[in-house]
């Protein structure tokens, strides 16, 4: 299975449970994976042939703006649907942080998959 990659995004929200939390804006980090078939862009060495990270990175910024979510659990699913239903992504995995949560630890969040893996044939 192909997949392309986002690793390291780091996003503003407005995210958590706590009354202090709701007017402040506070710092999310996004891996993903993708899944796609990469050949048939790898062969006409086209763009529009496979998921662009450029654009999807964007609209992933856009959907933090937008959004002030309590749980790292909601933003994460939520993302999760718009990726497979506006990009027509079949899986994903999601992994999102929120690095200084826990003062203790480097970073707290959530893991995700979604969706179907697409064995390819060779
Ligand atoms: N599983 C979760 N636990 C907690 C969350 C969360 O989103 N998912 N959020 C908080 C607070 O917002 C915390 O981040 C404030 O420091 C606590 N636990």
């Amino acid at each position: 299975m192909d997949c392309v990659l986002i690793e390291s995004l780091e996003l503003e929200t407005v995210i958590g449970v706590y009354d202090w939390e709701r007017s402040i804006r506070q710092r999310l980090t996004l891996d993903l994976e993708l899944a796609t078939d990469i050949r048939p862009a790898a062969a006409d060495d086209d763009l529009t042939k496979t998921l662009d990270y450029a654009a999807i990175s964007q609209r992933i910024a856009g959907f933090a703006d937008e959004h002030d979510f309590a749980l790292v659990e909601t933003f994460a699913e939520r993302l999760a649907q718009l990726l497979m239903e506006e990009f027509g992504v079949p899986w994903l995995r999601l992994t999102l942080r929120k690095p200084g949560a826990v003062p203790a630890a480097a970073a707290v969040g959530v893991r995700i998959e979604r969706g179907k893996r697409q064995e390819s044939a060779r």
